[in-house]
């Protein structure tokens, strides 16, 4: 039995319909029993505690105000949407966040009315709510669209493009900027800076109301908010007001975001009088009200399980150290040896490791903020200049940088080095972050290398290798968690481009490799080998150029020959069939079968839960050569029931 938190308030809320019951006293006291359910649920699964945290009162607050599920409410990435989830109906499965079966980590359609547009990666809030907003006055039953972006998520060029279209459109929309001056890490960039001056201005602690707005509040607040009006207006010179202003906006704020008695009645205001957009400027801080997150690096932002009392996360099970640590580290080895290597990240330097490097290297790495699209183009600018920029970015987060991998790199042949963490399957974060098509959209591109990671040796490797490697565009690409526990000696070597290597040598099937399924593919190969059957492990190391010698080879030699990734159709087993096919190789004795993930969105469960899913396990794998080489099974293999 867990230690459930007395919670007399919300246990009375069993929705949004109930909380615009409550008077202003009770909502004060929702949101500390929503702030207490959020801790403990999370410290039984996991997952975004501190951005959640921040929003308890803020979410509260605006169920309270508007109409939801009519008006839509559309959170930004949506990993703050914890507090959300147990305020609209999804109280009772909320202990099953992020797990198989359970409730997604972020908003979701298919779940339920309240959770208008789904998310995860960020910045896309006000371009969906923009699109409600056009919906509504084009006659669609929907009310007000509500966007709340966080200062992070507000860096993005998506969010310019969504505010400039708003602006002109000039339609009542809300956009509620969430700042709490924090990203995953501490937030850089010029807006940063611009968001944190509006907060030092000298104001002080008063508020900007846009003209009007001011009218609707109580007493005290409305004098305040008056008098900030003025003195704004009367320090501006030039332009009419705030940035957001001279896009269209009506700027209310900043205000204390966990102040219901500043929230209420600002967001009762702006729902009353809003003709246009306006942004009301929130500030909030990340982990708000649990010391072990407010007091963490990283507020808590993602949290493994943990205990209430102390703060502590349970400790991941392996000894090995992660991909991300064995690049990060391996990079630095290389920047070490060359001062031309510069690293990128678009906000994530913890979760790429360039944050090992920038320990040795500060000047050398670069946090662009949320900014994949930017991050390419600038590591092009860099490699054209001559520097040897690694620009690391997770495989889901690259799709957002695609066209500028296209055209700004791949098309001009520049020597940009593509780390790509968190490929394949990622776990409890679910089909949002899965890195499942990047072998595809890379290797379709001319100029372009691709390489994947058998294992953290390999990437060592790799690392070294891309570093090496002027001639054009370069990507190599590995799992989130752990490696296989090898020695890893100080530096990698570099591997020739476009040759794969034998693992193991067999004379029945061959299992071709591209990328860290080599493990599953090793303990296949022994599964059938207690079958009496003869099976080759290459590791094909490269999609492009393809190891074409090493592939024919294999054909010569084998009954079937099983191509094996991380990855979605249209990837390395495709790159195999068309070279295979375009030789008129298919036909002959050799059977050919690829083994990529579905075509279909993999929902969360653990890593190994969700290749079970996809049928890209070690039995699936034996199964699939054994078949295609007409052998039968003498008995179950390992494992199988
Ligand atoms: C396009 C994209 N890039 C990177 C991420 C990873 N990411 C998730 S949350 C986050 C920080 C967001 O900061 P902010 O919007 O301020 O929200 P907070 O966590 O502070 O509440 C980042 C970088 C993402 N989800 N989407
Ligand atoms: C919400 C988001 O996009 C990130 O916080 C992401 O969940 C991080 O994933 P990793 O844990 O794999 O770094
Ligand atoms: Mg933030």
């Amino acid at each position: 039995m867990t230690n459930r938190p007395h919670t007399p308030v919300l246990d009375a809320v069993a929705g949004p319909a109930d909380i615009r019951r409550l008077s202003d006293d009770a909502l004060a006291s929702l949101a500390a029993d929503v702030r207490a359910e959020v801790i403990s649920a999370v410290s039984e699964t996991g997952g975004h505690l501190g951005s959640s945290l921040g929003v308890v009162e803020l979410t509260v607050a605006l169920h309270a105000v508007f109409d939801t599920p009519r008006d839509k409410l559309i959170w930004d990435v949506s990993h703050q949407c914890y507090p959300h989830k147990v305020l609209t109906g999804r109280r009772d499965r909320i202990r099953t966040l992020r797990q198989e079966g359970g409730l997604s980590g972020f908003t979701k359609r298919a779940e339920s009315d309240f959770d208008p547009f789904g998310a995860a990666h960020s910045s896309t809030s006000i371009s969906a709510a923009l699109g409600f907003t056009i919906g509504r006055d084009m006659g669609r039953p929907t009310g007000d669209a509500i966007a709340v972006i966080g200062d992070g998520s507000i860096s993005a060029g998506m969010a310019y493009e969504a505010m400039n279209n708003a602006g002109h459109e000039g339609r009542r929309m809300f956009v509620i900027l969430n700042d709490n001056e924090m990203s995953i890490a501490p937030p850089t960039g010029a807006m940063s800076k611009y968001l944190s001056s509006l907060y030092a201005s000298p104001m002080g602690d008063l508020h900007k109301m846009a003209e009007g707005f001011e009218s609707a509040l109580p007493g005290p607040i409305r004098d305040h908010a008056r008098r900030a009006r003025q003195l704004v207006t009367g320090m501006q010179t030039g332009g009419s007001g705030t940035l957001f202003e001279e896009l269209g906006f009506s700027y209310v704020g900043p205000i204390d975001g966990h102040d219901m008695s500043q929230l209420l009645p600002v967001l009762r205001s702006a729902r009353t009088r809003a003709t246009g957009p306006v942004l009301i400027h929130v500030c909030t801080t990340k982990g708000k009200g649990y010391a072990p997150a407010e007091h963490s690096a990283d507020c808590g932002h993602g949290v493994a399980k943990f205990d209430v009392q102390t703060g502590t996360q349970a400790k991941a099970k392996s000894n090995a150290p992660s991909y991300t640590k064995v690049f990060g580290s391996a990079l630095t080895v290389e920047a070490q040896q060359d001062p031309n290597i510069v690293a990128v990240t678009a906000a994530m330097p913890s979760g790429t490791g360039v944050n090992i490097m920038e320990e040795r290297f500060a000047s050398r790495v670069f946090d662009v903020g949320i900014a994949e699209q930017h991050a390419v183009t600038f590591a092009g600018g860099m490699a054209a200049s001559g520097l040897r920029p690694f620009c690391a970015i997770y495989s889901t987060f690259l799709q957002r940088g695609y066209d500028q991998v296209v055209h700004d790199i791949a098309l001009q042949n520049l020597p940009v080095r593509f780390a790509i963490d968190r490929a394949g399957l990622v776990g409890a974060d679910g089909p949002t972050h899965a890195g499942s098509f990047d072998i595809g959209y890379m290797a379709a591109l001319p100029n372009m290398v691709v390489m994947a990671a058998g294992n953290e040796l390999e990437l060592m490797h790799m690392v070294r290798t891309a570093a090496a490697y002027d001639d054009g565009p370069i990507a190599f690409r590995y799992p989130r968690g752990e490696g296989v526990g090898l020695d890893l000696p100080e530096r990698g070597n570099v591997i020739e481009i476009g040759k794969g290597r034998i693992v193991q040598e067999g004379s029945d099937v061959a299992l071709l490799s591209f990328g860290a399924h080599l493990s599953e593919c090793q303990i296949a190969a022994d599964q059938m080998a207690a079958q009496g059957v003869s099976v080759t492990i290459a590791d094909a190391r490269f999609a492009k150029p393809l190891d074409r010698d090493l592939i024919r080879q294999l054909l010569r030699h084998h009954k079937a020959v099983v191509t094996v990734e991380q990855g979605a159709r249209g990837g390395f087993g495709a790159m195999v069939l068309h070279d295979l096919a375009n030789d008129g190789l298919l036909d002959g004795r050799c059977q050919v079968r690829t083994m990529t993930l579905p075509d279909r969105y993999i929902d969360q469960a653990a890593p190994a839960a969700m290749y079970a899913d996809a049928g890209l396990t070690a039995v699936d794998i034996a199964a699939t050569a054994m078949q295609a080489a007409g052998l039968k099974l003498k008995r179950s293999p390992v494992g199988v029931a």
